[in-house]
């Protein structure tokens, strides 16, 4: 196999915690399909991250019907009628009893590395310094895919009554080998809910709660889920996820 070449690192914002031991990550994810990587980033660039990400404003709001997807601004859904709040949260809860359904909030970086316009802001930059240099030779190292390109990035926001149900992520064409999870939440509660579960056999799971600074990376086809975020959440289940690609 042969190795795609490292895109330029375009920002010297973020770094690696240096105390991150790469083999035994790789050992790990080899074994398991999944890893937790404590302080991927150092704490003061998480936390310029997270203060960054609750300050913007233009996080929507998506959700599905089946397979058709909805996104709305807040400042629609503050203009929304509380009928139609209440019937499109009975809409929600009432297909997640079955289905495969989602609510939480989203702001997104596009794919192509052109779009992700140098020093635009700072989920686009963390987005960019993801796929490229340090970060991604130390992602494709753990993962034990050279062919992995890109992190495709979006930052999610899960507030109280959010979920994600039962999925595993293979979507033809995407190219993904590994989802990422980067959690920025310096306080949680387990109770809290948010837990990423890992659906195993037998009606086992394996729940990862949200963390501070952390990177989770599971392999692609594994059956999880976002459980729902408790109404004792006293604010959103904060993450920048996305998915380990080859072009
Ligand atoms: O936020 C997470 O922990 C996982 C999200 C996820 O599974 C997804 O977006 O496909
Ligand atoms: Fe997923």
């Amino acid at each position: 196999m042969s190795e795609a070449p490292l895109p330029p690192l375009s920002s010297t914002e973020f770094t690696l915690s240096a105390s991150i031991d790469v083999d035994s990550y790789r050992e790990s994810y080899a074994r398991d399909g999944r890893v937790r990587i404590a302080n991927f980033l150092p704490a003061a660039a998480a936390r310029a991250l997270r203060d960054d990400l609750l300050a913007r404003e233009d996080w929507k709001q998506v959700l599905n019907s089946g397979a058709k997807i909805f996104e709305l601004s807040r400042s629609t859904r503050a203009e929304l009628a509380p009928e139609r709040a209440t019937a499109l949260d009975d809409a929600v809860y009432a297909d997640a009893r079955e289905g495969f359904q989602f609510r939480y909030e989203t702001i997104r970086v596009p794919d192509e590395s052109e779009a992700r316009t140098p020093h635009a802001d700072m989920l686009h930059r963390f987005a960019q310094w993801m796929s490229g240099g340090e970060a991604l030779s130390l992602l494709r190292s753990v993962a034990g895919e050279r062919a992995i390109a890109f992190a495709d990035c979006q930052a999610t926001a899960y507030w109280p009554g959010d979920f994600l149900t039962g999925h595993d992520d293979a979507v033809a064409g995407k190219n993904r080998h590994a989802a990422y999870v980067l959690s920025l939440n310096p306080i949680w509660r387990i109770e809290w809910g948010g837990l990423l579960l890992m659906h195993l056999p037998q009606q086992r799971v394996e729940g990862l709660a949200p963390s501070f600074a952390t990177l989770d990376i599971f392999r692609v086809g594994q059956p999880h889920s976002v459980s729902e975020v408790s109404r004792s959440a006293p604010g959103p289940r904060l993450s920048v996820t996305g998915w380990l690609r080859s072009r």
